[in-house]
């Protein structure tokens, strides 16, 4: 990449989005090239370590969650690094951090970017100790939020109010890693440049739409947050609304950011609110039990080190949604997410309405399958399936799975916070998110929130292992809905 005059802090740099993503992202850029020759990165912990320690630590990371982890890269890698031992309360580590900034007599500092993988609880006082120590909308900083964007409408509200108080919008980067997969931006590529497929995406051809984002892994070391957080908070209200708002959207005018986060808002705007009375109808949670995952006996989330004895948090969430807009009135949106599922898949899938005339059916009631369009995230593949006459004497069908292979053989794989990482280094935000699709998104969910929020004496289980609770199919609104787990 050359040169990009912009430093590093990264606080929290010893937890899990760190470890799992954002150290591997960077040590990938950096092996590809891409990373700036002088960047300079601060890991600001709390841990009593020096530098050393630091990259002990760092290299057993590296080695578990790097895709090619090589010693010679690595050396290379270390040298961008400072460790910088401080408590994100205590105005002493930012004094601390300012001194190692912007060094006294150094000509102009480089741009630096405050990138908080911390608990969102601690969003606010991280951002208030920063502004104390000069670090403002008087300077050249960017700060980069993680995801969830507060815990509910409110709290959303106050932490972009503190935000403004402190930095401009321009410096305010609102992260959602799922806005970086490829896929995921494959999603506008597959609808406005195929016009076939723009023809038929509305309510007169669409059945209905599945967003399923599922986790072989548990909470791991998370319980401090995740427990306070849940599903619906971690992931739905953020990254599958996210996947929800590029399926539904209308064509905008152009790829520039705000012409694309207007339709966005539009979309989330147009979602039917859930009425308080009626929150069962529309979304389910559950907790997994033990169970056994990929062959290995995993305990329950109630076992889980850190978890609140009888916590009732939701390790499994599905929601549906209606856009009530001339497009997409009357089709339902099911969107379910869960933690210890099967496998790690995520996917959307589109199924088509029944043709009119029933000609090739088998029996009187049986009916063919209509059509699917399935998307995976992971692993990535795009498949249209459509029914064809099977070989032989009778006018028999059977369905198949047009491929349309993502990736050719070769074609370099950019992971979702290589991508992000680099837009934040080079200052464009296209791909984050402006704060009022967070305000809406939490203005869709708030009613199921509240409702949870009341029942606090039991939560339906779900074997580890499984695809979640068979009661997820509750809130199907026909019978011959089910949930789509194998593309
Ligand atoms: N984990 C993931 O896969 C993803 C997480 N995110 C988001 O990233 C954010 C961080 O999540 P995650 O990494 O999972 O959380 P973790 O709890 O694993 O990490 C929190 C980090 O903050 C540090 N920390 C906590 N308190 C202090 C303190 N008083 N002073 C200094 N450092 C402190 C911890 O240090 P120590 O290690 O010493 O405890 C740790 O490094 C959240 O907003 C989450 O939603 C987003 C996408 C994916
Ligand atoms: O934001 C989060 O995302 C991860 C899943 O991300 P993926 O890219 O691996 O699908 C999830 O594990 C975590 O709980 C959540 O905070």
């Amino acid at each position: 990449m050359g040169n990009c005059n912009c430093q590093f802090v990264i606080f929290g740099a010893t937890g899990d989005l760190a470890c799992k993503k954002l150290l591997p992202a960077l040590y990938h850029l950096h092996c590809a090239s891409r990373m700036p020759d002088e960047l300079r990165i601060l890991a600001f912990g709390r841990r009593p370590w020096d530098d050393k320690a630091w990259q002990e630590f760092l290299q057993e990371q590296m080695e578990t969650y790097a895709s090619n982890y090589h010693a010679d890269h690595f050396a290379d890698f270390c040298k961008h690094f400072e460790y910088v031992r401080g408590e994100i309360h205590e105005p002493e580590s930012y004094a601390k951090l300012s001194s190692l900034l912007t060094p006294e007599g150094a000509e102009k500092p480089a741009d630096t970017i405050f990138y908080l993988a911390i608990r969102p609880a601690d969003f606010i006082p991280v951002v208030q100790r920063l502004s104390e120590a000069g670090f403002n909308q008087d300077g050249d900083y960017r700060i980069v939020i993680e995801k969830p964007f507060g815990d509910d409408l409110e709290s959303a509200v106050q932490l972009n109010e503190q935000l403004h108080r402190h930095f401009r919008e321009d410096q305010i980067y609102r992260i959602d890693h799922y806005l970086g997969k490829e896929i995921v931006q494959n999603l506008l590529v597959f609808r406005f440049a195929n016009l076939p497929i723009e023809a038929v995406w509305n309510r007169n051809y669409i059945d209905h739409v599945q967003i399923t984002v599922a986790e072989d892994i548990g909470i791991e070391n998370r319980a401090g947050y995740y427990d306070q957080a849940g599903a619906l908070r971690d992931m739905l209200q953020n990254h599958l609304m996210q996947v929800l708002t590029l399926i539904a959207m209308e064509p905008p005018p152009s790829l520039e950011a705000d012409s694309l986060r207007d339709e966005k808002v539009k979309v989330l705007r147009s979602i039917r609110p859930i009425p308080k009375s009626a929150v069962t109808a529309y979304a389910m949670r559950a907790q997994y039990g033990p169970g056994v995952v990929h062959n290995k006996h995993v305990p329950g989330y109630q076992d889980e080190a850190g978890v609140e004895p009888n916590s009732v948090t939701e390790t499994f969430v599905a929601a549906k949604f209606y856009i009530d807009n001339w497009r997409w009135r009357g089709v339902p949106f099911y969107l379910r997410t869960g933690k210890r599922l099967t496998a790690k898949s995520s996917s959307v899938a589109i199924r088509f309405r029944h043709t009119p005339q029933q000609l090739f059916r088998e029996t009187s009631i049986e009916r063919i399958e209509p059509n699917w369009i399935l998307l995976s995230l992971e692993p990535e593949s795009l498949k249209i399936e459509i029914q064809i006459k099977e070989p032989g004497l009778e006018m028999r069908v059977r369905p198949v799975q047009l491929n349309a292979s993502y990736r050719k053989e070769g074609e370099q794989e950019l992971d979702a916070y290589e991508a992000l990482l680099l837009d934040v280094m080079q200052g464009d935000k296209a791909l984050f998110i402006r704060f009022d699709e967070v305000e809406w998104a939490w203005r869709v969910v708030d009613p199921i929130i509240k409702s949870w929020g009341r029942e606090t004496d039991y939560i339906l289980t779900y074997p580890a292992g499984s695809w979640g609770p068979d009661e997820a199919t509750r809130i199907m609104d026909k019978e011959d809905q089910y949930w789509r787990n194998q593309l």
